[in-house]
């Protein structure tokens, strides 16, 4: 993908690096016929039935209320249907014991709407969380984080807690987080939210390099000016139906 404004030289060796084994056929995620609702409210989602290939590109689109963050949440297993099959890293989610799941969890990187950075961790220790977490050594990947950083704009911004950084920044900073350590699944809600257009296509061109690099990528988004920057897939959700356009 021939980005020019995209400095794959300086993206760190994680998100260079390759894991994924490329000859696993089963798509990364599996939908059979999948209902979402909330206690003994209606419906949220009907009867989804899709795949998430891997190494795949798309946008998750429809109006608000349609269940895009409900979907994501599904996703990324912090939520299990009420009826149906999902299949994630080809395990059947309804059998996976709970303690397994945050192993599971820290395979796919996620940029939640509200950011969801720890208030008493610099925006360096919050991008550096990950990999601390899997217990990385800090200095194989000291350097690879202030770059991706910069990368993103907040060369200056690396010492300051999340109070004091603005809402664009927060948002910034919670996209890094999802992606240092290269996840095979990045799923993002309104990453684009709080950016200029100017970012927006900076931040794009970032998903759309990890892309490349092998991660599938979903982006909920109502920002019909970044879908139309890539020929992407697209999901559009409607009153909990699923249409996918490819
Ligand atoms: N925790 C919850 N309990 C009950 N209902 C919920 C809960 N979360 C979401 N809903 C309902 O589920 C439906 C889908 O919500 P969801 O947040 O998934 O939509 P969305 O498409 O992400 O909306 P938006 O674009 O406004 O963020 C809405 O009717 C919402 O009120």
């Amino acid at each position: 993908m021939g980005l020019d404004f995209v400095p794959s030289a300086s993206l760190p060796e994680k998100v260079r690096g390759t894991r994924i084994d490329e000859n696993r056929i089963a798509p990364l995620i599996h939908f059979e016929n999948v209902g979402l609702r909330y206690g003994m409210g209606p419906e949220v989602l009907r009867d989804l039935t899709f795949d998430i290939p891997r190494r795949s590109f798309q946008f998750l689109t429809g109006p608000s209320g349609a269940g895009k963050s409900t979907l994501l949440r599904l996703l990324f297993l912090s939520l299990q249907p009420t009826r149906g099959l999902i299949r994630t890293f080809d395990r059947n989610i309804a059998t996976i014991p709970r303690e397994e799941l945050p192993m599971l969890r820290r395979r796919i990187g996620i940029v939640f709407q509200d950011f969801r950075l720890l208030e008493h961790l610099t925006t360096y220790e919050n991008v550096a969380l990950p990999l601390r977490v899997r217990g990385k050594d800090e200095l194989s990947y000291r350097a690879d984080v202030i770059d991706l950083l910069k990368w993103v704009g907040l060369g200056e911004r690396i010492n300051v807690l999340p109070p004091v950084l603005s809402g664009g920044e927060k948002q910034r900073a919670a996209i890094a987080r999802a992606l240092i350590d290269r996840p095979e699944l990045l799923l993002a809600d309104e990453p684009t939210g709080n950016v200029d257009p100017p970012m927006a296509r900076r931040l794009l061109s970032l998903f759309l390099e990890l892309n490349r690099l092998g991660t599938a990528v979903v982006i909920a988004t109502h920002d019909l000016s970044l879908m139309d920057q890539v020929d992407a897939r697209r999901m559009i959700l409607s009153q909990g139906r699923l249409d996918i356009y490819e």
